[in-house]
Order: structure tokens, then C-alpha cells, then sequence
């Protein structure tokens, strides 16, 4: 089944074109990188990907909902952990206190291990806490398509191989994945990697 299907997507700011025709598909259960040196338009395409900036031509259908991550985290820095989840609950119109919705808040505050710093507020947590705080963040309305801008700048390695896995374990579940980066070291886990180069996926 088909999630998210880009055709010629063309974008340009002022004399400088970006993107020259992007396709893209994303089907359920399928997990796909862009990799892109810096300033090669990834942000770009993401933010098109997600309805942030629309695109100058080309077509874009979504079927479901999307949980976006994006490079510079969407959190409130003098907000704990948990009174981001709430907020973030109430902004996605989530009824935090439905029982299974409140076992799933449970589920992502373990698999990212929040735990101790629950009631910590985000500007005194690591740079890699805020970036998996953006990412349960991405995840709490239950995304079909899980579209993340650089995911892991700051995790350490045993943050980035949890990451990895919880991937696995999304896709296992159903849904998808597209991950934007510079840097991809293992590409094992991925059904497709495109190459974003000269405005183009190759
Ligand atoms: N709002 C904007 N106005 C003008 N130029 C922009 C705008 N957004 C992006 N650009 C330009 O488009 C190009 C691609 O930027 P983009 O942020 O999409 O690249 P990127 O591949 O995500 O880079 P990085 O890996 O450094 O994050 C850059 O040359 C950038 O200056």
C-alpha cells in the first residue's frame, strides 16, 4: 500500500533551483534513507515532504499521517519531559488519559528511557535526550510515515544502535520510515538508499 508518492517535485529559491524533479515512493513497512551532502536540498525536501514549504511544480499524495522530526528539535526548553508530552499530547488532540494511549506514553518514555530525567526540564538535558525527546515526539499520534531530518546528531553509539533497532521494530509494526542524512554508516537496515545529488535522486 502506497504512503507517500512525489513526482517532479522542483523547488528553487531565487536563482538557485534545489530540487530538479524529485520522485519518490514510500510504501507501509518499507524503511528509506536520502543520503546528500551538505546543503544539497534534504531539508528542503523534507519540509516540502511534510507541507512546511510548498513546492514550486510536481505532484505529492499521502495517504495517512505523518510523524515528522525535524533537524532543529520542535521542543519547549522550559518544559520538563513529561510537560512536553502533555503539551504535545493536548496540541495532537491525543486524550491522555484513554488507557491505551497513556500505555503507549509509557512505552516511548521506556524505550527511550526517560525515566530519570522525567521531570527534568529540556534545557538541562544532552543535546542526544532532546533529540530522542523530538523523536517520541514525532511518534506519539502513531504516525503511518515516520519522516526524521537527521536523526541522531549527538546520540552516542549506543543511543544510535537502540535507534537502529527501534527502526526494525517500527517497521515490523507496520509502519514507515524515511530517514534524511549526511552520514549513514550502516545501510542494512534500509529497503532503499537514494543519493540526493544536483537536485535529483539517484
Ligand atoms: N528559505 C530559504 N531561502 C533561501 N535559500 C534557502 C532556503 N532554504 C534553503 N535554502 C538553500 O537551499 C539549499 C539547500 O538547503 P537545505 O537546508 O535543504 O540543505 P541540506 O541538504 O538539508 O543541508 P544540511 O545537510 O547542511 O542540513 C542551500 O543552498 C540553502 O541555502
Amino acid at each position: 500500500m502506497m504512503i507517500l508518492k512525489g513526482q517532479n517535485i522542483r523547488k528553487a529559491f531565487g536563482h538557485r533551483t534545489v530540487l530538479k524533479g524529485i520522485d519518490i515512493a514510500i510504501d507501509a513497512g518499507c524503511v528509506k534513507g536520502v543520503v546528500g551532502e551538505n546543503g544539497s536540498g534534504k531539508s528542503t525536501l523534507v519540509k516540502i515532504l511534510v507541507g512546511f514549504v510548498k513546492a514550486d511544480a510536481g505532484q505529492l499524495r499521502v495517504k495517512g499521517k505523518i510523524g515528522y522530526c525535524p533537524q532543529e528539535p520542535l521542543v519547549f526548553s522550559r518544559l520538563s519531559v513529561a510537560e512536553n508530552f502533555k503539551y504535545y499530547a493536548s496540541a495532537y488532540d491525543l486524550q491522555a488519559y484513554d488507557k491505551e494511549q497513556s500505555r503507549y506514553y509509557k512505552y516511548l518514555m521506556e524505550f527511550f528511557r526517560f525515566g530519570q530525567y522525567k521531570n527534568d526540564k529540556v534545557l538541562h538535558l544532552s543535546g542526544g535526550t532532546v533529540q530522542k525527546l523530538n523523536l517520541a515526539i514525532a511518534l506519539m499520534h502513531r504516525p503511518d510515515l515516520l519522516i526524521l531530518d537527521e536523526p541522531y546528531n549527538g546520540f552516542d553509539l549506543e543511543t544510535y544502535q537502540a535507534f537502529l533497532e527501534f527502526i526494525d521494530v517500527y517497521r515490523k509494526q507496520g509502519g514507515s520510515v524515511l530517514l534524511v542524512t549526511h552520514l549513514l554508516t550502516d545501510n542494512s537496515y534500509f529497503d532503499e538508499v537514494y543519493k540526493l545529488n544536483n537536485g535529483v535522486l539517484e
